[in-house]
């Protein structure tokens, strides 16, 4: 069943028991297109996810130039070498990801192309990548310089720089390594904290000359722009953030005992599963097999008592997407939970601190909203009243989390528009129907 428009109720489904296959990763997919639609030649791409983001950006490689088509169960992806000015706007829809990736890998071409998105997505910064792309030599008119539609002129005489981004972003990492793939010299971007790092998997296994050096928290990533990128085939791995919610309805229904295969296990991206086992959380990881240089295991998750944890700030890079739905645990484990280092929060498809406040509070729990936090009072035994109606905004993320709530509370959640769950995870429904989870359409 796709996500259906409009709001879906979910009640108490008592054990949740059964297996299911990760959904495919958001963010590999994206580099996945964007990188065969960069490379020369045939690529094929298999178990790409079909999301409306990563959706919106296969059209837009396509645009581009490339010829992008689902050939049975894989995607075909010819690259055309360069790229050109496409007839009409890139709507990228609902994506950050998709919109700030693109407009790096497109800065290196002669070319001109207008983005758009959705009103969320017109809502959210894009200064952050304007600015290093035009320290490398592309130019942009964007509303306020920072928001959508903006227009790329693209530069077949881009420089390379040597950049610290301001925030901790793997998309302004990832935009800017992009356009350094195509640069004269070396790109260099530093992060203080890493984030994820597909882009630099990625783009090695296309062929590109790029390096990564770790130390503590930070990374160094170095691309030389002389090499050009070379077709592989792709297998994308499961989607620890969309994984997410059926663990997290396990873990609230009580009895239940249910599986996870596939689940994409990078550093980076795992932040989530290392605090729910500070929680106290049953969740074992069998490693499985590796995805196109990513490890991957089966998640065995079995419900259990949660107490609550100061989640250190320096963990948000690898779990920035899994917050909402961590302080639903929260809010049934015993004992506060503080998560802090998350002003980031406020600039995703909806302000995420406070939508998550607002789900909590219309569901009984007490939160305190910080600037750049949440402490979530969790029920423990008392249990969580639930009743709500959630307000979404256009967030996939808290969609989602307000329905797995209503899994483990006393009375019903409601989400008040579910159709942007098609964004990241179009499975959900299926997957959360095959469980055992009772989430139907309400008027
Ligand atoms: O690079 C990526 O694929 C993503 C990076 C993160 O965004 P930021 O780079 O804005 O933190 C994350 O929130 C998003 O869902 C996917
Ligand atoms: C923030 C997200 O995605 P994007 O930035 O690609 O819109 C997300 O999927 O939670």
């Amino acid at each position: 069943m796709k996500p259906p428009a409009g709001a879906c109720a979910a009640a108490a489904s008592g054990p949740l028991t059964g297996t299911v296959e990760a959904s495919p990763d958001k963010s590999i997919s994206h580099r996945a297109l964007i990188l065969a639609g960069l490379a020369a030649g045939e690529s094929r791409i298999a178990n790409l996810l079909e999301s409306a983001d990563v959706m919106a950006t296969a059209r837009a490689v396509g645009a581009l130039g490339a010829q992008v088509e689902r050939s049975n169960a894989d995607w075909r992806v010819i690259g055309p070498g360069r790229w050109m000015s496409p007839d009409a706007r890139l709507d990228l829809g609902n994506s950050g990801t998709g919109v700030r990736l693109l407009m790096g890998a497109a800065a290196r071409f002669d070319m001109t192309a207008t983005f758009t998105g959705d009103a969320s997505l017109s809502r959210r910064p894009m200064g952050r990548v304007i600015e290093p792309l035009t320290r490398m030599g592309a130019r942009f008119e964007a509303v306020d310089g920072d928001r959508l539609p903006a227009t790329l002129h693209g530069s077949a005489a881009l420089r390379g720089i040597d950049y610290t981004p301001p925030v901790a972003s793997a998309q302004v990492k990832s935009a800017v390594l992009l356009a350094g793939l195509g640069a004269q010299g070396e790109t260099i971007v530093r992060e203080p904290r890493a984030t994820r790092d597909h882009t630099e998997t990625m783009a090695r296994l296309f062929g590109a000359d790029l390096d990564v050096e770790r130390a503590g928290e930070s990374l160094v990533a170095r691309v030389r722009g002389d090499r050009p990128l070379t077709p592989v085939d792709i297998a994308v791995p499961g989607d620890p953030s969309s994984a997410a919610f059926p663990v997290a309805a396990a873990l609230i229904s009580p009895g239940s005992d249910i599986a996870v295969r596939g689940v994409m296990t990078n550093p980076a991206r795992v932040g989530l599963f290392e605090t729910l086992r500070e929680m106290g959380a049953d969740i074992a990881l069998t490693p499985a097999e590796a995805r196109s240089g990513e490890a991957t295991a089966d998640l065995a998750v079995r419900f259990g008592a949660l107490r609550g944890v100061d989640v250190p700030p320096g963990r948000a890079p690898a779990m920035i997407d899994e917050y909402p739905i961590l302080a639903v645990l929260a809010a049934f484990a015993e004992g506060t939970t503080r998560m802090t280092g998350l002003a980031e929060l406020r600039a995703k498809e909806s302000d995420r601190l406070a939508g998550t406040a607002a789900l909590l509070r219309a569901n009984g729990v007490a939160v305190e909203l910080l600037d750049d936090g949440l402490i979530v009072h969790g029920r423990g035994p008392e249990g969580v009243p639930g009743g709500g109606r959630v307000e979404t905004h256009q967030d996939h993320r808290l969609a989602m989390a307000g329905l797995v709530m209503g899994l483990g509370a006393q009375e019903p959640v409601i989400a008040d528009d579910v159709a942007m769950i098609a964004t990241s995870y179009p499975g959900f429904f299926d997957d959360m129907g095959a469980l055992g989870a009772r989430i139907a359409p309400v008027d």
